[in-house]
């Protein structure tokens, strides 16, 4: 059988800011490393490691996100198929995780490159000492010539192991260490405007879109689930490449099977344009990193002054108060029908909150006539 043509991307300033970038963060996903029966496929890592060691002979700092600790995890463990029971899947990836680390050392070894295990939840972003501490660990290793191998700490994961947690998590990553592009590697050669491996019923195939630079470009995107081997699919994607894109980083969503091209010049897959003005450190953190501790409940004319106009929350127009939080925290700001308009740094306990709701800044004691979230301490949806 013949190869398929190459498709034709044009170049484009996107993909030159990605081709030339100083930093990269190249997040793999399970399905680009393991088999369901075989576990990890060790000729994919050595393609991998070896398109990954050019890039950073080139002159490129490169971080690695590896997913695959769970599927890498099935065959040792005898299983038929990737758990689906929070435990055994902890399981699988504490049994994985060291065949993954071991696999990727192995791979690098051939051109004498060390690698570094480091595991991180996406909690240790919302936690600035762990943050900051993972941050200093990633850049002396990068300094010391070392690969960063960083995979979601599986087994301590509190709630599950949510699929598609390592696209969000190189996206936080690559934010965090001022990284200048990240790359998605996945078993999907870029985003389509549907799953493409459905095909409709006159034949239809979901169309390639080369370049993201802005939602408008999503309209009519259907972001469909992931493969077999368990994972985030297209919607955890397009979300990382949001949350990236407002961190000033551009995207290049490729196949990993293209590694080589997708690492060279970007003349493949997906890219995602950073917008031209980043959120703030602050605001950053505030939007995609901290957990939020409860909610306000604001009425018509408060969410029109937040959201619309950017202005400060005041009392005025809180109608309800969720949840037990103190001054500091993050809180998600919601409407009267119930969805999320923005989230925000409250500067009260939620019990004085409760005190102050409905009142207007005039009848309020004077130490409480700040407003309850500082506009530049409030992002909106
Ligand atoms: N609109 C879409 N564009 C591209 N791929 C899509 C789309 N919707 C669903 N997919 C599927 O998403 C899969 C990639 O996601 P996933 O399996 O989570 O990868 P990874 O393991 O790399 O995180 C692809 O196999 C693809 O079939
Ligand atoms: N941490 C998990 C992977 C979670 C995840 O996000 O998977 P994927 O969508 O394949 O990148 C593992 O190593 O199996």
């Amino acid at each position: 059988m013949s190869e398929p043509a190459r498709r034709e991307i044009p170049q484009s300033d996107v993909r030159s800011r990605i081709a030339e970038a100083r930093s990269i963060v190249v997040k793999i996903g399970s399905s680009a490393l393991t088999d369901m029966h075989d576990g990890l496929d060790r000729s994919r890592l050595d393609a991998l490691a070896d398109a990954l060691e050019a890039r950073m002979r080139a002159g490129t700092n490169v971080t690695v996100v590896s997913s695959g600790a769970v599927g890498a995890g099935i065959a040792p463990l005898g299983l038929k198929k990737r758990p689906t029971d929070l435990a055994t899947k902890q399981a699988a990836a504490s049994v994985g995780q060291l065949a993954l680390a071991h696999a990727w050392g192995t791979s690098f070894h051939r051109y004498q490159r060390t690698v570094g295990q480091v595991l991180l939840t996406a909690d240790d972003f919302a936690n600035r000492r762990h943050h900051a501490n993972a941050q200093r660990t990633l850049e002396r290793l990068v300094s010391l010539g070392v690969v960063p191998v960083i995979n979601e700490n599986d087994t301590v994961a509190t709630n599950e192991i949510r699929f598609g947690d390592n696209d969000r998590l190189a996206a936080l990553v690559a934010h965090s260490i001022r990284a200048d592009a990240l790359l998605l590697l996945s078993d999907v050669d870029g985003l389509y405007d549907g799953d493409p491996r459905k095909v409709g019923p006159n034949g239809e195939r979901a169309q390639f879109i080369p370049e993201v630079h802005g939602p408008e470009d999503l309209d009519g995107v259907i972001a469909g689930s992931g493969g077999a081997l368990g994972t985030g699919g297209m919607a955890s994607k397009l979300t990382a490449a949001r949350l990236s894109a407002d961190a000033g980083v551009p995207v290049l969503l490729a196949a990993a099977s293209d590694a080589a091209l997708a690492l060279q010049d970007a003349s493949v897959g997906t890219v995602f344009a950073a917008r031209a003005e980043r959120l703030s450190a602050r605001r950053f953190w505030v939007r995609h990193a901290a957990d939020s501790s409860g909610s306000l409940v604001l009425d018509d004319g408060a969410v029109a002054a937040v959201v619309n106009r950017r202005r400060s929350l005041l009392a005025a127009g809180i109608v309800d108060v969720k949840g037990a939080f103190y001054a500091g925290d993050v809180v998600e700001l919601v409407d009267l029908a119930g969805a999320v308009r923005g989230r925000g740094v409250v500067s009260y306990d939620a019990d004085e909150i409760t005190l102050m709701e409905g009142r207007s800044t005039a009848d309020l004691p004077p130490d409480l006539r700040r407003p309850v979230v500082h506009a530049d301490d409030l992002v909106a949806r």
